[in-house]
């Protein structure tokens, strides 16, 4: 119908550890409200639109069963999201691994990189600064990144990193 790239569907996987918020995130998204979650098995995909942009957005479980499944999305993807727990100091050394085996994947070389650094309504948790000091992300060339603090259960801050995936579409 349009020419050009917008009505184009850009894929979109969201990803992190088990626990890390990512269904939360996607129905944020897409309703504007907390639903009650329970684990992922498998995925939800979801169509969120964003300023005549659409995405598709895959939530894929995060738990350690589910990890090596996580390739089966990888073709196609546009941006990856990364949600990251906070709060969760003790495994984001797990995230980091999870991380740059992601980036080193032949079918996300293309993909750009939201990391969401979730739950900030928890007190004493990681800054985004924290994590991406952790994470080396000032090391990653090969992908655009960029990293958001947010709150998925008020919503705060990710409007922000939607606005960060728009400004991308165009650019490559
Ligand atoms: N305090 C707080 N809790 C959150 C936030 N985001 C999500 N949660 C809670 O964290 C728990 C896990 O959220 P999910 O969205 O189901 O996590 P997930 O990453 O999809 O987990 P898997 O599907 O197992 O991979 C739920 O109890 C959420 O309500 C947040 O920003 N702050
Ligand atoms: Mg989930």
């Amino acid at each position: 119908r349009w020419p050009g790239h917008q009505c184009q569907e850009h894929k979109v996987i969201i990803v992190g550890l088990d626990n890390a918020g990512k269904t939360t995130i996607l129905y944020q998204f897409l309703m504007n409200e907390v639903v009650h979650t329970s684990p992922t098995i498998g995925s939800n995909v979801e169509e969120i639109v964003v300023k005549n942009t659409h995405f598709l957005m895959w939530d894929i479980g995060g738990q350690e069963s589910l990890r090596s499944s996580w390739n089966t999305y990888y073709s196609n993807t546009e941006f990856i999201i990364l949600v990251v727990d906070s709060i969760d100091r003790e495994r984001l050394a797990i995230t980091k691994e999870e991380l740059y085996r992601m980036l080193a994947h032949e079918d996300l070389r293309k993909a750009a990189v939201l990391i969401f650094a979730n739950k900030q309504d928890m007190k004493g948790c990681m800054t985004a600064a924290e994590i991406s000091k952790y994470l080396t992300l000032s090391s990653i060339k090969d992908h655009p990144w960029h990293i958001q603090s947010c709150c998925a259960l008020t919503g705060e801050g990710l409007c922000q990193g939607l606005e960060w995936m728009t400004s991308r579409i165009g650019v490559r």
